[in-house]
């Protein structure tokens, strides 16, 4: 609702209040008019003062009203009334002001802003457009490349910035509601024409349609396939190209069109997901509203390699005092001349100024003595992974959380050799661990509540989205990696190349296909992996036996290019060949294409045309099927968890709402029917089988995402 009152004796003061974010639900819009109309008609009221209730603005409309049957007034013909009002209205911002929040401030006379506030309009994150005006108004106000930038890319701006672009009149640090009244009270009585934002022009730019042409290349570059971005560009044109009511009918027409998207869809999904996630549970029964997190004062990482590096910086970042611990002397020294760039690269990609951080190095394990929590970073090896968590038990004061950054080793083993299992958990961060968004946080059988919440809650202050996940072999996220790999090999040695896999890949939305993040990440890794599992065997890739390992169908591809030193772009040659070793631009390589024919030769295979629908079918749909495995093994709590950790650690397309998520959105019964027909082509690889779930979930009619949990819970209550 909107609530009511006149203040310093001429103000007619308008309260949005809908906790938390006070969206614009239809109550709320109805309050609005409502409340406007009544101070437009007191004769006492001389001026209006917008503001939100407990420090927040308004967080925009309210999207749990998507896809609902809307009602109440719409927001475009009430702001439009609040700008042609004869009285001057100020938007008094605190908190946020995102979205609708923003084009309801837009359409006032005036807006001041706390500094504290934080203003933006994120439409695009959610597959939509500012359609309230926004896309209008912003422009005429700030000029078309300011604009163009916060609406393409939905970021949002300080208090600071949102003055120096010219979206509010004024910031202070007083109470908002107090200086917007002594402000409107010194603007009553002026005139308002030149207020009122949809009358200006659009301030000339020399060449626009060059000017559209770059910014609509370079927006559908980085959109893989979005559609919102391309539409927020045709909407600030039309705002450039068009008078203002003209302009308004071109907004709301790209709207309809992304409003009703599957595109859409998937990314509101992910917007609530991502809340839901942090309010985790686990198979125990502990919960995120039961479980008490300790605070974690400082910290330490052990092993300055790339990932104990950038998860220093991640924790130095929110103030910790963290002790950086690494045996080696050379790698120290490199460590301790990488750190201050990367805080320093870190605060300007926050945007915030750098602050003095307090990180200490020693060689000696022994200087974590006192810290509240270790994440260990050594080298994926179990046995050295081992030998530092005994002697983390025997160093650290009790009490301290023990965790290991390990990307798939058995967090339960490396807990029973502390004395105090209950204080281990894995922290699983992604490279590069400063940047990256993702955190699987790992529970073993004996990982305390209090242990589990500690880790979320780090997590959460580090700004990483955190997901709490059961052990087994891989976690999540590389556990689903194994079946989508292993069919990408599967397809080169059948016909495809590399190329035409991450061609395919990269249409549907990655940023990179399966051959380049390997490029990227080593070959090695996988190979080291492959290797502790049993599968690659020094000698074992070539012979009559190299296609089949352990009962079922192997392919010894990427062996094979490990054993010539093809690591990927350290070593310069890989799936694809770089300028140089540590070179970053994936060219093709003839001796790959070469090497791919004589192999097929070698074992009798005989390449055939693949489409790319076949390309995409295989490998996600395999990787899909492993989702369910893990969500029938208990592993990940629902689907949302693991369409978060593919969206924010393995490059899933967000508008493509994570691959459970697409499953549902391509149907149950149709996912079901493309896996029982590739495991009869291919018998031999049981990834391909049907997990019983997704089964399971067909013959209960398919339910949509968000009641998969129910069956879930039965087939567990059935076990
Ligand atoms: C056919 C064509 C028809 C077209 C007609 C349509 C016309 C529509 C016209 C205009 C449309 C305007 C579009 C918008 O305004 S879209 C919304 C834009 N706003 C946003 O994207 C902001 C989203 N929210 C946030 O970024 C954050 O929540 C923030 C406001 C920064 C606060 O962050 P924080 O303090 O960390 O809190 P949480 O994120 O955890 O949120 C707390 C709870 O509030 C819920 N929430 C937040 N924002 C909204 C919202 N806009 N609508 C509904 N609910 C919202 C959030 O889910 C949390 O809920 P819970 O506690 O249950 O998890």
């Amino acid at each position: 609702m909107a609530q009511y009152s006149l203040v310093a004796g001429s103000v007619g003061l308008i309260t949005l209040q809908n906790p938390p974010v006070n969206a614009l639900s239809a109550v709320v819009r109805k309050g609005i008019v409502s409340t406007f109309e009544r101070a437009l008609r007191d004769p006492k009221v001389k001026s209006v003062v917008i503001c939100g209730q407990n420090g927040v603005f308004c967080g925009g409309a309210d999207i749990k009203e998507f896809g609902t049957n809307m009602s109440g007034p719409p927001l475009v013909p009430m702001i439009h009334a609040i700008e042609a009002a004869d009285k001057p209205v100020v938007a008094a911002i605190e908190g946020s002001a995102l979205g609708g929040g923003l084009e309801l401030a837009l359409g006032c006379h005036y807006r001041i802003a706390h500094s504290n506030a934080r203003l933006g309009l994120p439409e695009v994150s959610l597959g939509l457009l500012p359609a309230a005006g926004g896309t209008q108004r912003l422009p005429r106000l700030i000029g078309i490349p300011a604009a163009l930038d916060l609406i393409t890319t939905g970021r949002h701006v300080t208090a600071a910035e949102a003055l120096q672009l010219g979206i509010v009149d004024q910031v202070t640090d007083h109470k908002i509601v107090d200086e917007a009244v002594k402000f409107v009270l010194s603007v009553a009585g002026k005139p308002l024409d030149a207020r009122r934002i949809s009358t200006y022009p659009c301030p000339p730019l020399s060449d626009l349609d060059t000017v559209f042409e770059m910014v609509m290349q370079k927006v559908r570059q980085r959109a893989h396939g979005a559609i919102a971005p391309i539409a927020c560009v045709q909407a600030v044109q039309a705002a450039a190209t068009l008078p203002y009511a003209q302009g308004m009918e071109r907004e709301k027409e790209l709207m309809a069109t992304l409003f009703t998207s599957g595109q859409a869809r998937s990314m509101q999904y992910c917007f609530f997901a991502q809340r839901a996630v942090s309010k985790w549970s686990i198979p125990s029964g502990a919960r995120w509203d039961t479980s008490m997190p300790r605070p974690v004062h400082k910290a330490a990482v052990i092993g300055l390699g790339t990932m104990g590096r950038g998860i220093t910086v991640a924790l130095a970042q929110t103030g910790l005092s963290v002790v950086a611990v690494e045996t080696q002397e050379k790698q120290l020294m490199e460590a301790k001349q990488a750190m201050p760039g990367m805080l320093e690269r870190g605060a300007r990609r926050r945007g915030v100024s750098l602050t003095l951080h307090k990180i200490t190095y020693s060689r000696d394990i022994r200087a974590v003595a006192d810290v509240d929590l270790v994440i260990e970073a050594v080298f994926e090896d179990m046995a050295l992974k081992k030998k530092v968590f005994q002697q983390l038990s025997d160093i650290c004061k009790p009490g301290t959380f023990l965790c290991t950054n390990t990307s798939g080793l058995d967090v339960d083993h490396l807990a029973s050799q502390t004395c105090n299992p209950e204080l281990v958990v894995g922290m699983h961060f992604f490279a590069p661990a400063h940047v990256m968004k993702l955190l699987e946080v790992v529970y073993g059988p004996r990982s305390s509540p209090q242990a589990v919440a500690t880790a979320m809650q780090l997590g959460k202050k580090m700004g990483k989205v955190s997901v709490a996940v059961g052990n087994c072999r891989g976690f999540v996220g590389n556990r689903m990696l194994k079946p989508y790999v292993e069919q990408a090999f599967f397809l080169l040695e059948e016909g495809a190349t590399p190329e035409q896999v991450d061609g395919a890949l990269e249409e549907f939305g990655f940023s990179m296909g399966v051959f380049k993040v390997s490029d990227l990440s080593g070959l090695d890794v996988g190979w080291r992996v492959r290797m502790a599992d049993g599968f690659a065997e020094p000698g074992a890739s070539s012979g009559p036996s190299a296609r089949v390992r352990q009962g079922r169908r192997y392919s010894p591809l990427g062996d094979l290019l490990c054993e010539q030193g093809r690591f990927g772009q350290k070593t310069g040659q890989g799936w694809y060949q770089y300028d140089k070793p540590g070179g970053r631009v994936a060219r093709s390589d003839p001796w790959l294409h070469s090497f791919l024919a004589e192999y097929r030769t070698r074992h009798g295979l005989v390449a055939r045309r693949i489409d790319n629908q076949e390309v995409l079918e295989r490998c996600l749909y395999a990787l899909i099927n492993e989702g369910f495995r893990i969500l029938e093994d208990g592993i990940a709590a629902g689907p949302e968890d693991i369409d978060l950790i593919y969206v924010f650690g393995y490059g899933w397309p967000r508008h493509r709402g994570g691959p459970m998520f697409y499953a549902g959105m391509v149907g149950l019964t149709k996912v079901l029917q493309r896996l029982e027909h590739y495991h009869q082509a291919h018998p031999d690889v049981p990834f391909m089988q049907p997990c019983s779930l997704l089964r399971r979930l067909v013959a209960s009619g398919s339910p949509p995402v968000h009641r998969w949990r129910e069956v879930i819970k039965k087939v567990h209550s059935q076990l």
